[in-house]
């Protein structure tokens, strides 16, 4: 691989020796990877069902290296959210922010979802995870990956941290700030990422992380905790990054993280300051671990005196006939006060939540469905977050079974079933759609927009 001038230049001056081996790797075949949801399915019980072969990721207790011929994404248990396909370094930092069940937590840089999808599922449905990108064509995917993950308690917004700001200062228990950055690992996926490179540097990120972590750390409660992350190599979008957060913020600290075989540390010496406890950072480098590179570093505010908050109120929404009869085949556990309508549309957020102006929301909760005239449409995303015994009607079609794959193609089918009306389809105990059953065939009612192509 031909890599720029300069970058060559920075990288030997920053690896020396050990410039060989990851010039040697950038021939080498990058590694897969796929991170079990632990909402839907134990790692262990995944272990026993899993269709390809799987190696473990040292970092991630739910991550394993896949073959990329076994084609992971063209599989029934991915279509059911039992899976994310993550580059196995990216899996770090995730893994590293101690998310609990009961959290608020903000994924500020989250598009299209690798680590949100993560952050979801430690929060087990208890706290809630504000997920928020700037780039409203990458928030896209960002809505589709958490839905697919069954994820119930997600507010999507498409802004800028500054812009939370006056109604969120001190609001978070743990921030994930994923920064845009000049991509120096990811060059082996191609081109783009080196002409990228080539036409701006690491400069512009440098400054633009600076902007996003200020923001980012009056949003994070006393005693909360935030992990900053990057793809990228540059000490200017790395240590120099923490080290100016550390001197602009005195009630900031680094925190320790486990070491794995193959991580570096923090370097000192690429800091302006020299300070030691740069060395609590991580650094994956793709020539001493399986992936292609990552650097964490986790701080942790100093306790202190927390803000309240109160929750925006909703009035109580008038269901129609066909919604209340839906919902006694459901028997998810909602509180009807806790329910938005908006144009006939149903978002459930069971967590207490700020009102927020001067911001862009996309999703408030998970959206139950859509009460129209004569009739109640169950959403795509409340069937991938339920549990089959959440739903009074099951139709369960075996993995083998044809059926599975051309329910996923939204194919009408033949049902065996003598019941009539919204069924929840599913392969094994995992739900992948609604169909709606008449006279023995299923009408499918799988989202075009999630169709297995
Ligand atoms: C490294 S990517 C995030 C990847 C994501 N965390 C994942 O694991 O799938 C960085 C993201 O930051 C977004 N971004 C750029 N500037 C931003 C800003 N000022 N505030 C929030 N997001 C921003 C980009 O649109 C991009 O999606």
């Amino acid at each position: 691989m031909k890599l720029p001038v300069e970058f060559e230049k920075k990288m030997k001056n920053l690896l020396g020796e050990d410039f060989a081996a990851y010039e040697q790797h950038l021939d080498d075949p990058a590694y897969y990877g796929i991170r079990v949801n632990t909402l839907k399915i134990s790692v262990k019980e995944f272990l026993d069902i899993c269709p390809f072969p799987v190696t473990p990721v040292p970092w991630t207790e739910n991550g394993f290296y896949v073959r990329r011929e076994d084609k992971p994404s063209k599989h029934p248990y991915y279509h059911a959210g039992l899976y994310y396909i993550q580059e196995p370094s990216a899996m770090a930092p995730a893994a590293y922010l101690p998310v609990v069940p009961g959290d608020r937590v903000l994924d500020l840089c989250a598009a299209p979802g690798g680590k949100s999808t993560e952050l979801g599922s430690k929060l087990k449905g208890e706290g809630i995870l504000v997920s928020n990108d700037v780039s409203i064509s990458r928030t896209k995917a960002l809505i589709r990956n958490l839905e697919m993950f069954g994820i119930r308690n997600s507010v999507i917004l498409c802004t800028e941290a500054k812009h939370m700001v006056p109604s969120l200062t001190g609001f978070f228990d743990k921030i994930l700030v994923d920064a845009p950055c000049s991509g120096e690992g990811m060059f082996r996926k191609g081109n783009n990422e080196i002409k990228n490179w080539e036409q701006k540097g690491s400069e512009p990120y440098a400054r633009l992380q600076r902007e996003i972590v200020d923001d980012a750390v009056k949003l994070l409660k006393p005693g909360g905790m935030m992990l900053y992350s990057t793809c990228t190599f540059s000490p200017e979008e790395n240590e120099q990054v923490i080290e100016h957060l550390l001197t602009e913020n005195e009630d900031l600290s680094l925190v320790s993280m486990k070491m794995c075989d193959g991580f570096d540390c923090g370097h000192p010496e690429w800091t302006l300051t020299g300070r030691e406890d740069i060395k609590k950072c991580i650094r994956l480098w793709p020539h001493r671990i399986k992936g292609e590179g990552h650097f964490l570093a986790l701080l942790q505010k100093a306790p202190g005196k927390e803000t309240s908050f109160s929750g925006e109120k909703y009035p109580r929404v008038k269901l129609t006939r066909e919604t209340e009869a839906f919902f006694k085949d459901c028997h998810m556990d909602i509180d009807w006060n806790r329910v938005q309508e908006f144009q006939g549309k149903l978002f459930y957020l069971k967590e207490e939540f700020p009102k927020l102006s001067g911001v862009r929301i996309l999703r408030k909760g998970l959206f139950l469905g859509e009460m129209k005239k004569g009739r109640f449409e169950p959403s795509q995303p409340l069937a991938a977050a339920l549990y089959p015994e959440e739903y009074d009607k099951y139709i369960s079609f075996e993995l083998e079974d044809e059926r599975t794959i051309r329910y996923l193609k939204c194919e009408t089918l033949n049902a065996d079933v003598e019941t009539e009306g919204i069924h929840l389809i599913g392969t094994g105990r995992f739900p992948l759609g609604w169909g709606k059953v008449k006279k023995g065939r299923i009408k499918n009612k799988y989202a075009s927009s999630w169709r297995w192509m």
